[in-house]
């Protein structure tokens, strides 16, 4: 299958890109990595009659520690996510899920801003920014402004960037030193989306939980943020029976699509048991 015809544009700055969105409105899209554009091109599901590509512009690189939070420049890519050890000591989390997207060759060249931006539900990064309270940088030809993740998915595929935005980078606080994390996915085979995943960012005081934040990939048209299933962990022990309540008030928030992964009533109880192994690795991993 073959894209339809294309301008194909290569600014070197932010300003220059947004100045090439600005002339061309709906009929431009940025192009990052591609791994989720070019095969909607292929399909003939998009057909953009101009593609901005940001590969070009070096200050949507990089990732930078700000002592409480760690700002990730929209073109980083999930290899580079893997790699980098500001993020293996401070947000652990990334890396094991970066290593749960796909397969090496789409992490070589699929960015956190792409895959973020896409609106995608099948993502993983999104569920996992609203689990960690990332907000999202953007720069439009108004301005700039901040989104959190928590607000920025509106629908599948429709988000809270204007047409002539951009996400320029991802800023996300780092939660306590000792925070137990755990993302977990259920995938039918390496290289497939999640039937169901959640994550999980915990601190812990001995054996009682001091704070909790789940969010869920794949289970309804959007990330999920569970916060009545968070609550109910915080204050407990992790007792089954406290367990069996969360998982129940996180399945109660699914509302997944049938398709090939499973009927619907399945992947809301893989979302269940994906709150539970995420639940207790990230106990077992939270320092007290
Ligand atoms: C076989 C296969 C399996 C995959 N499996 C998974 C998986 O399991 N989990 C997962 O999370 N992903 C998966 N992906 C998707 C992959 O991670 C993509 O690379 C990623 O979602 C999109 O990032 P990208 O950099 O390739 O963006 P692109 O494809 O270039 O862009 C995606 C969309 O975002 C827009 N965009 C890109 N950058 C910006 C920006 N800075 N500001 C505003 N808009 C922007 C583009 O215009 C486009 O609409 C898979 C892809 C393939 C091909």
């Amino acid at each position: 299958m073959i894209p339809g015809e294309f301008i194909y544009h290569r600014p070197s700055s932010v300003a220059e890109a947004l100045a090439i969105l600005a002339s061309h409105g709906d009929e431009a899209r940025p192009l990052a990595g591609g791994h989720s554009l070019i095969p909607m091109m292929k399909l003939r599901m998009a057909a953009p009659e101009h593609l901005i590509d940001l590969s070009g512009v070096a200050d949507l690189k990089g990732i930078r520690d700000e002592g409480g939070s760690v700002v990730i420049g929209a073109m980083t890519t999930q290899h580079e996510l893997i790699a980098s050890e500001l993020l293996a000591a401070k947000l652990p989390i990334i890396r094991e899920t970066s290593l749960l997207i796909a397969d090496p060759q789409i992490r070589y060249m699929g960015t956190l801003g792409g895959n973020v931006a896409n609106g995608d539900p099948g993502n993983d990064m999104p569920a996992l920014m609203q689990c960690l309270n990332a907000t999202y940088l953007a720069a439009g030809n108004g301005g700039e402004r901040e989104i959190a993740a928590r607000d920025f998915y509106e629908a599948a595929y429709f988000t809270a960037l204007a047409p002539d935005e951009l996400v320029t980078a991802i800023r996300i606080p780092v939660p306590a030193a000792g925070h137990g994390f755990a993302y977990e996915k259920l995938k039918r085979k390496v290289g497939d989306y999640a039937t169901a995943a959640a994550a999980v960012i915990l601190t812990r005081d001995g054996s009682t939980v001091t704070g909790c934040s789940i969010a869920l990939t794949n289970v309804g048209d959007t990330p999920l943020l569970a916060s009545e299933a968070a609550e109910i962990v915080t204050g407990s022990g992790l007792d089954a029976a406290t367990v069996d309540r969360a998982v129940a008030a996180a399945e109660a928030i699914t509302n997944p699509a049938a398709d090939g992964r499973g009927p619907a009533e399945y992947r809301t109880k893989m979302a269940g048991v994906m709150v539970h192994r995420a639940l207790a690795r990230a106990f077992e991993r939270a320092g007290s």
